[in-house]
């Protein structure tokens, strides 16, 4: 049992995947997998990430290729079985400004076959677990239309938390969240045991709390590995345009980036 609550962490992946839309190719022949661990899919704007997710949670079918979760092709899941094994917590997801707290974190425990309004002492336990993981418990009665944009995100994500998801797909999942709080929220992530696919753009972000990298450009995969293998300062100015060198974090002993702009000169030069 997973400390969530539900089932072990799931395998995920995703085979030779293709994304076209309009006749537009925007992701192609992408490969990865997950399973118990963190990844980070990282990557310029408009290199594919949200288009990967997208794939992933069942929102957009892939012109080619396969997507499974826990030895089942997602796309031919219905999407309750899917809702059962992945959450996600993405950009566009549903608001729920009319509920409250505690009520929009409920409608995870729909997959589960929660009916509105009438909890079983299972929802109410994984309602509870889940607002305390993800630090909302406070504002439980709140309506969700007065949160601010980062309390509305962590709802979020007690809302994919009490779905009790064997994997979980997270869309940018720090970017509103002041500089505490990204800590924390990661830190959850990488405890929860849970497999875990996550685009982020803050890389020290990345490299300091993804097991593994894959990194994106133009839509397609051109890197994956540890962050280590993967950050490197080639890569980093090839495909972000960044001058850039991994340095060890004096309080952490994890990796991060020193980084600067291609053109920016050494100020003290
Ligand atoms: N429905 C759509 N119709 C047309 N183009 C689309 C559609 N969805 C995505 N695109 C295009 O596909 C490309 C990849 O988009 P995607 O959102 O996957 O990138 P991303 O890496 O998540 O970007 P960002 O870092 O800016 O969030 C972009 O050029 C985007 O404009």
């Amino acid at each position: 049992m997973s400390i969530l609550g539900g089932k072990d962490a799931a395998a995920l992946h995703v085979d030779d995947v293709t994304v076209e839309i309009a006749g537009r190719t925007i992701v192609e022949g992408i490969s990865l997998s997950a399973d118990g661990d963190v990844v980070g899919l990282i990557g310029p704007n408009g290199s594919g990430k949200s288009t990967v997710l997208r794939a992933v949670y069942r929102m957009l079918r892939p012109t080619s290729g396969r997507v499974t979760a826990a030895d089942r092709d997602v796309w031919e899941s219905r999407p309750r079985e899917a809702a059962r094994v992945t959450a996600a917590v993405v950009q566009d997801g549903p608001s729920d400004l009319e509920l409250t707290v505690a009520e929009c974190v409920a409608t995870g425990r729909i997959a589960h076959g929660r009916l509105f309004g009438s909890d079983r002492p299972e929802d109410v336990l994984a309602i509870e677990r889940a607002m305390k993981r993800a630090g909302v418990s406070d504002f439980a009665d709140r309506d969700m239309s007065t949160l601010s944009g980062g309390e509305r995100q962590r709802v979020q994500l007690a809302r994919a938390l009490a779905q009790e998801p064997r994997i979980l797909v997270l869309d940018e999942p720090t970017n509103h969240l002041d500089i505490r709080h990204q800590l924390e929220l990661m830190a959850l992530v990488h405890a929860l045991g849970v497999t875990t696919l996550v685009t982020l753009h803050d890389l020290n972000l990345a490299a300091a709390y993804c097991d593994r990298l894959v990194v994106l450009s133009a839509g397609e995969v051109v890197a994956s590995g540890t962050p280590g293998d993967t950050l490197t300062p080639e890569l980093l100015r090839e495909v972000f345009g960044i001058r850039a060198q991994g340095i060890t974090n004096p309080l952490t002993g994890r990796m991060q980036l020193a980084y600067a702009h291609e053109t920016e000169m050494n100020f003290f030069e």
